[in-house]
């Protein structure tokens, strides 16, 4: 339901302008891939539109049902997974659910035992997250953000250390639960985003001038 328009958005870091000039609407419920190479920009984008780093130039709108939203209140409406955003380790399986649903809903009343289930994590509840394999990791991350009735879902390299079987749970997870969600997908592999009905290349934005 959240509905998302940048006006000439801008990034800098010192003398380095990440993106410049972009402007783009992100509809209610639609699917957005940022590509580009290593060292690009899309995860600064992520955060800029997570409400986590300020734009330098330009305007960051968010619409849920048509009512505008604040920046400092967006962190309600979203969940995000990165490689960059770790799991707190010395939480066990069951004990970060119950943690991460204080702050969330739940969709579809889905319980803990059922999440632990699609997760194939339901053998190891009692288990510290920092005995899990690093596939272990991101299907929780993919999980808790999937199953969090949160409107906003962005996603950095939603695959990363994931095998074949995982790839396709995670385009599973996509198909069944991320309905009635905006999603935004930083990637590289077009498994990760080739359902996306709108595709950026974040390096088209990004303009060589010095200030
Ligand atoms: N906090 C920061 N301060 C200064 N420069 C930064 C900061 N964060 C990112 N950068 C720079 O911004 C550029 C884009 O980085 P970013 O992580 O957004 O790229 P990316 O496209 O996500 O890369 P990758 O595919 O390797 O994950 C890089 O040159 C990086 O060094």
């Amino acid at each position: 339901m959240i509905r998302i328009q940048l006006d000439n958005a801008a990034k800098r870091f010192q003398y380095e302008w990440i993106f410049r000039n972009l402007s783009l609407e992100i509809p209610a419920n639609s699917n957005l891939a940022i590509t580009g190479g290593n060292g690009s920009g899309k995860s600064t984008f992520l955060k800029a539109i997570a409400s986590l780093n300020p734009l330098t130039e330009g305007n960051l709108s968010y619409f849920l049902k048509e009512k505008e939203i604040l920046g400092e209140d967006i962190y309600k409406q979203l969940t995000i997974s990165a490689p960059y955003l770790e799991l707190p380790e010395e939480f066990t399986l069951i004990e970060l659910l119950e943690f991460h649903f204080k702050f969330k809903n739940p969709v579809a009343d889905l319980s803990f035992e059922k999440m632990m289930e699609i997760m194939y994590l339901e053998n190891h509840q009692n288990k510290p997250i920092s005995q899990f394999s690093s596939g272990m990791k991101q299907r929780l991350k993919l999980g808790l953000c999937f199953f969090s009735d949160a409107s906003l879902v962005l996603l950095d390299e939603p695959t990363s250390n994931l095998d074949e079987k995982g790839i396709s749970w995670y385009l599973e997870l996509v198909q069944k639960y991320g309905l009635n969600k905006t999603l935004l997908i930083c990637s590289n592999d077009k498994r990760e985003y080739d359902f996306c009905e709108q595709i950026i290349n974040i390096e088209d934005y990004k303009i060589k001038r010095s200030i």
